[in-house]
């Protein structure tokens, strides 16, 4: 059966729990990062991230959001190190934004909400695929970092271009020669704990690492992001934004820093 579900009044974040019980557990995000209580942790390693471009395979609007798409079925693009043990394989990376730029991030920091949040999605090659590492408490990390209103981020353009092609719900098209590390920022400092898929199925499989420093994005590129469909073509247009979860109970949980 499936569990339709959204952003909006009916179905969005307070319906989950009616499908997706778990909504309620005890390892839920995404959460308010508060820094003066996060602990320094010197017993954490340096975030390895190895991405080659030649994996990036397609871009699709999903409903919910756009991702791009890898191919992982070796190690080509991983992330290790950082609070990890391991190899993770790069799977996908997509937004989450606002309607205007005063809300859109699905982390928060001390209360700050900002217009967009990227996550780079990654399981742990322990299992033998996504959808079983989906499953296991170690089974994926995701890289979360914020954009932060300013000058035009060229580094976000060529996935911004390929927005008009997938306007609608079910749209894809072809996204080669594409390296995600253009997306980070310069440091890779970090804070970091055990969450969960911030959308249905909120599985609780994900040690979160979400960068401290920011990458801009320009008030013309959020409009960009506002230009997609959650629908699909023929239906009644629905623009794409405030398709981000609020953060959910911490149900004391320790947050991690790798940096003082
Ligand atoms: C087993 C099937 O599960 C999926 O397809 C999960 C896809 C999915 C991946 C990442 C995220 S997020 N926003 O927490 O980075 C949410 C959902
Ligand atoms: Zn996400």
């Amino acid at each position: 059966m499936s569990h339709a579900w959204g952003y909006g009044s009916n179905d969005g974040p307070e319906k989950w729990a009616e499908s997706f019980p778990i909504a309620n557990g005890p390892r839920q995000s995404p959460i308010d990062i508060v820094p003066t209580q996060a602990q320094n942790d010197p017993s954490l390693k340096q975030l390895k991230l190895k991405y080659d471009p030649a994996t990036a395979k397609g871009i699709l609007n999903n409903g919910h959001s756009f991702q791009v798409d890898f191919t992982d079925d070796d190690n080509s693009s991983t992330l290790a190190g950082g609070p990890v043990t391991g190899i993770y394989r790069l799977r996908q990376f997509h937004f989450h934004w606002g309607s205007s730029d005063d809300k859109g991030s699905e982390h928060t920091i001390a209360g700050t909400k900002f217009p967009c949040e990227l996550h780079l999605v990654h399981w742990n090659t322990k299992y033998p695929s996504f959808g079983e590492a989906a499953s296991k408490p170690d089974g994926l990390a995701v890289v979360g970092v914020f954009l932060k209103i300013g000058s035009a981020n060229p580094r976000l353009q060529k996935v911004l271009d390929a927005l008009d092609d997938i306007r609608s719900k079910g749209r894809q098209t072809t996204f080669t020669n594409f390296d995600p590390k253009t997306l980070l920022p310069a440091s890779l400092d970090f804070w970091t704990y055990e969450g969960s898929l911030t959308t249905p199925p909120l599985l609780e499989s994900v040690t979160w690492i979400v960068l401290k420093d920011t990458i801009s994005v320009s008030p013309a590129q959020m409009a960009k992001f506002r230009s997609l469909l959650f629908t699909s073509e023929g239906e009644a247009p629905s623009c794409m934004a405030d398709n981000f979860r609020p953060p959910q109970p911490l149900k004391g949980r320790k947050v991690r820093a790798s940096f003082k």
